[in-house]
């Protein structure tokens, strides 16, 4: 695989008013993030999380669920079998200088161990943060994911990946993991 293909950009995924809707629903019941691991440590993240499932939002996780199907199909080729984690919903703040460090998805736990595509979807306007660009580094140059609203970017989960500091306003995002067997 090459580091072009490395990710894939769908503009459009969501429509704004299904942005909103997950802000309004979801944007008041965030706690704070913690690490691949389980772990947490502000200075590698600093934002706040919730999660949601099938059964909350069957319009969205249908939407992603052939969103995956079809870039796996036509960029990925991956063996998936299934989301073993809900949705997350991230805030990144400018007051908390939010972000998340240079990681990868995949770590040692059952879980993300089994981690194999990523997919992070903008749920925000541009113009209502500063900084808290998602970026990329798939082989050696750093890419910066698109920030229009509705975008989802995916990409393996091993590619490291990082939310540079929000500097002001507020930047939600939503992710999720598409697992199967792990990597060898
Ligand atoms: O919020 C984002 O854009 C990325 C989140 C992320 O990398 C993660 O939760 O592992
Ligand atoms: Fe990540």
């Amino acid at each position: 695989m090459f580091p072009e293909q490395m990710y894939t950009i769908i503009p459009g995924a969501l429509d704004e008013a299904t942005c909103d809707r997950l802000i309004n629903s979801f944007g008041d019941e965030l706690d704070d993030g913690g690490l691949v691991q389980g772990q947490s440590a502000s200075h590698i993240r600093r934002s706040k999380i919730t999660w949601f499932n099938e059964s909350q939002e069957p319009v969205v996780t249908r939407c992603i669920t052939d969103m995956v199907a079809e870039a796996n199909r036509n960029v990925f080729d991956f063996s998936l079998s299934e989301f073993a984690e809900d949705a997350q919903i991230a805030c990144y703040s400018g007051d908390q200088r939010g972000h998340y460090d240079w990681h990868s998805d995949v770590g040692a736990s059952d879980i993300a161990r089994r981690r194999k595509l990523t997919l992070v979807i903008q749920l925000s306007e541009p113009d209502q943060y500063e900084g808290g660009l998602l970026q990329l580094n798939p082989g050696g140059h750093i890419i910066d994911a698109p920030m229009e609203r509705g975008t989802a970017i995916l990409f393996p989960s091993f590619v490291l990946h990082r939310v540079a500091p929000t500097t002001a306003g507020l930047r939600y995002s939503l992710t999720q993991w598409v697992h199967g067997t792990p990597f060898r």
